[in-house]
């Protein structure tokens, strides 16, 4: 705009001189490379607090309560505590007692952790103020900590305030790690930030990271984010109630039962139901449906965990064939080892998988026996030792199978004391000198589960060809097929004890 009105002026200039010209030009242009300048500087503030009218503050107060956080009981019990410190802040303070003030959820994503903090934002009708880690990493020095510094005063001149850090690794690692001069003095600020609360602020810091053993312990000490609670991913019971949830606004079919949806959804994340029931009411309207029926869920499972479906995919004829053997080579060996339900075989392909085998545990686990997790690894690797065994050379196929089952087996090596290396459990300075020796550990366990994987295979090799026969014809087996197909011969179903 600048530029524009100056440009006009210059064409009202006449009879001026070539030395008035050549200022003329050299004034634009200075003011030109300021403008730049201007734009391109950075901004010193997170994003969300940048544009602020008096109008917006109640919009920071989120209208989420903890009705809407389906399923977290305990951790919703542990949190009335800190609700009852902000609401009845005075009563703390004339015991003299100190508010605590950062509290960290830790677990895998899409828990709820969002969720939860703005619910105790909603039930203490505190200013809730989100920042993402990765919003305070910059390239200049100074600018992290400046948002830093520009969040908090925010939150204390809006006490109370729920300050919420989303990603809170981002920012957070463990300062030996990797030096980075900006990063560190991050950290710092909000170090400062969090030790020199007044204690007539009630401010109130929420992080989350799915990765606390990255976090520096100085973020973790007392006075600083020293309430560590893990949210997890939810039970047969907690994912009923997530449903529900997500479900009470929708019209549903009589064929729906939530319980058994939640039976079907074992390992799924609160964010994933979400999800399975908004994308089974998109799924209804597209099929002019009234009532959302079991079939849209059905299919809303199927797309949620395997991607959308490729339409007019161009397989040759070829490929096809491979991947009905290696997902009948999946599906074989998980039936006859009993360890996880296949719900359903497919060679359709969606997202990036050519084929899949939908599967889900049967119930809830916490805890895998050592003879699991190597089954575990056999079910993954069936599907290359189909390839090799039928065709007699592998394909790129098996790239995230082969992925899986080596993290199951470092996990059995480095964290669980179950390989020859010992019950010990490795920390990262001898993985870090050491790998060569783990690297063969894993290795033991994998080859061992790749030959154990064709072995079943060998002895069932009749229930393959069958399997990928359907599989060529029909596209996907469901259970109900799958134990028609194994019903028709006699399995060694000995194997698996
Ligand atoms: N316990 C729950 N009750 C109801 N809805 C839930 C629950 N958990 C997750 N959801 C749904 O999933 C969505 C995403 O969850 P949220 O963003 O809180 O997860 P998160 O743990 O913060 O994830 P991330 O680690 O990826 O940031 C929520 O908005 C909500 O719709
Ligand atoms: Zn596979």
């Amino acid at each position: 705009m600048l530029i524009f009105q100056y440009f006009l002026s210059i064409e009202g200039l006449e009879n001026i001189t070539a030395r008035d010209r050549a200022i003329v030009w050299i004034i634009t242009t200075i003011l030109f490379i300021y403008y730049i300048n201007i734009e391109a500087k950075p901004q010193l503030v997170p994003s969300i607090l940048a544009i602020e009218k008096e109008s917006d503050r109640n919009k920071d107060k989120p209208n989420i309560s903890f009705d809407d956080v389906a399923g977290l009981e305990e951790i919703k019990e542990e949190l009335q505590e800190t609700i009852d410190f902000i609401n009845n802040s005075f009563k703390y303070k004339k015991m003299g007692a100190k508010i605590p003030k950062g509290i960290l959820f830790h677990g895998p994503p899409g828990t709820g952790k969002t969720l939860l903090a703005k619910a105790v934002a909603g039930e203490t009708n505190s200013n809730f103020l989100y920042a993402s880690g990765s919003e305070f990493v910059e390239k200049y020095v100074g600018v992290g900590a400046k948002r830093v510094r520009t969040l908090f005063e925010k939150a204390k001149k809006d006490s109370p305030s729920i300050i919420f850090i989303d990603e809170i690794d981002a920012i957070g690692t463990k300062r030996n790690l990797e030096s980075n001069n900006e990063k560190d003095q991050t950290l710092n600020q909000l170090l400062v930030e969090l030790d020199g609360f007044n204690t007539d602020d009630t401010v109130i810091v929420i992080g989350a990271t799915n990765r606390l053993d990255l976090l520096d312990e100085a973020l973790l000490r007392p006075g600083r984010f020293d309430r560590h609670i893990y949210i997890g991913n939810p039970n047969t019971s907690a994912r009923e109630k997530i449903l529900e949830v997500h479900t009470n606004n929708k019209p549903l079919d009589k064929s729906i039962d939530i319980k058994d949806l939640a039976k079907k959804t074992t390992g799924l994340s609160g964010a994933q139901l979400a999800n399975i029931a908004n994308e089974a009411a998109i799924i209804a309207v597209r099929n002019n449906k009234k009532l959302i029926s079991v079939l849209e869920f059905e299919a809303a499972i199927e797309r949620v965990i395997a991607g959308l479906k490729i339409k007019n995919p161009t397989i040759l004829l070829k490929e096809k064939k491979v991947v009905a053997f290696h997902e009948a080579g999946h599906a074989l060996v998980s039936k006859i080892l009993n360890t996880d339900v296949v719900q359903k075989i497919s060679i359709v392909p969606r997202g990036q998988a050519l084929g899949y085998v939908l599967k889900f545990p049967d119930e809830d686990r916490y805890l895998l026996t050592k003879r699991e997790l190597e089954h575990k690894i056999i079910c993954l690797l069936a599907g290359r030792a189909a390839e090799e065994i039928i065709f007699k050379e592998v394909t790129t196929g098996a790239k995230d199978d082969l992925n899986k089952a080596t993290n199951i087996a470092r996990e059995m090596v480095c964290s669980y004391g179950m390989s020859s290396m010992g019950t010990i459990a490795l920390d990262e300075v001898y993985l870090r000198y050491n790998y060569d020796t783990i690297r063969l550990e894993i290795k033991k366990i994998t080859d061992a589960a790749y030959n154990d994987a064709k072995k079943i295979i060998n002895e069932n090799i009749e229930i393959l060809n069958h399997i990928a026969k359907v599989l060529m014809e029909n596209e996907t087996i469901d259970k109900d097929g799958l134990n028609e197909i194994f019903k028709m011969y006699e399995v060694p179903y000995d194997f698996a004890t």
